[in-house]
């Protein structure tokens, strides 16, 4: 399903937090959000999602504006992982993974077998089968940010909005996250701030700094040294991973950013 924004500018008081975003995202592709912190990504996302109404221009989803859609039809399509999801119930991984099927149930439907399915192949794709039954409030950060992503998987959605899915995971959950999201056909965009995740697990990147999109394009076209020192101010290099061939980003030591 293809996602697109035309002419997004969003202000809090007089401050510009998004400014003139125009993408596209085709259908399948898994884009990486990159930019500095406070560069707006979360903002971004939340209004691809329709949970923030911009000031001017808007968001469509396969050419129909999200705006004019309700909010359990979108849900049945778009799925957010936020940053920073909590829950104040202590419901169990179970529960809050079952959660992600509400949209596709009515009112007052029994759970069918389809609601079960995708409830299992969420919990097995994110690897909390054995835990399921454990609370909320007895998990680690990276369990609960698993718990998150099994709630959004369960959705069975055809747009996935990650916000910083990996800051919690360690390296094994990183990769196994990154790698099933290229399997799942879904549309993916995803908020990191590793720069090397981005050119391995990303066909597109997109780059904010301060509420404009700066660049967008493949890894290999959008990162480039110029583009990191200008936009997170650190010297780097970019080179073919002998290990994998892709690319690999090495960071130099602090010191003076050479101009480029
Ligand atoms: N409601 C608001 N009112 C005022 N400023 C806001 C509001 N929401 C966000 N901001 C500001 O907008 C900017 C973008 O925030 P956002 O959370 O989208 O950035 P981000 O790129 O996701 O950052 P990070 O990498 O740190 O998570 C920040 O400067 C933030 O303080």
């Amino acid at each position: 399903m293809m996602l697109s924004t035309h002419h997004l500018s969003l202000k809090a008081q007089a401050h510009l937090l998004l400014d003139d975003i125009t993408l596209t995202v085709n259908r399948h592709q898994t884009v990486g959000l990159l930019g500095p912190n406070g560069s707006g990504k979360s903002t971004l996302l939340r209004c691809l999602a329709g949970l923030t109404r911009p000031d001017s221009g808007g968001v469509t989803m396969e050419g129909v504006r999200l705006d004019t859609l309700g909010r359990r039809h979108i849900a049945q399509r778009l799925s957010l992982v936020e940053q920073h999801a909590v829950t104040d119930v202590d419901l169990t991984i179970k529960e809050v993974a079952a959660l992600g099927r509400i949209p596709h149930r009515g009112a007052f439907s029994h759970w069918q077998q389809v609601d079960q399915q995708a409830l299992e192949c969420a919990l097995q794709h994110t690897g909390l089968t054995a835990l399921q039954h454990r609370r909320w409030h007895s998990l680690s950060g990276g369990e609960r940010q698993r718990t998150q992503i099994a709630r959004a998987l369960a959705q069975k959605p055809d747009i996935l909005l990650l916000d910083e899915p990996t800051n919690h995971l360690d390296i094994q959950h990183q990769l196994e996250l990154l790698t099933l999201i290229n399997t799942l056909p879904v549309t993916c965009i995803v908020s990191l701030h590793d720069l090397n995740l981005a050119a391995g697990y990303c066909d597109q990147l997109i780059v904010l700094d301060q509420g404009q999109l700066i660049a967008q394009g493949t890894p290999g076209e959008v990162l480039t040294p110029e583009l990191i020192k200008r936009t997170y101010r650190v010297n780097a290099r970019v080179a073919t991973s002998p290990a994998h061939g892709g690319l690999l980003i090495d960071y130099l030591p602090p010191g003076p950013v050479i101009p480029a």
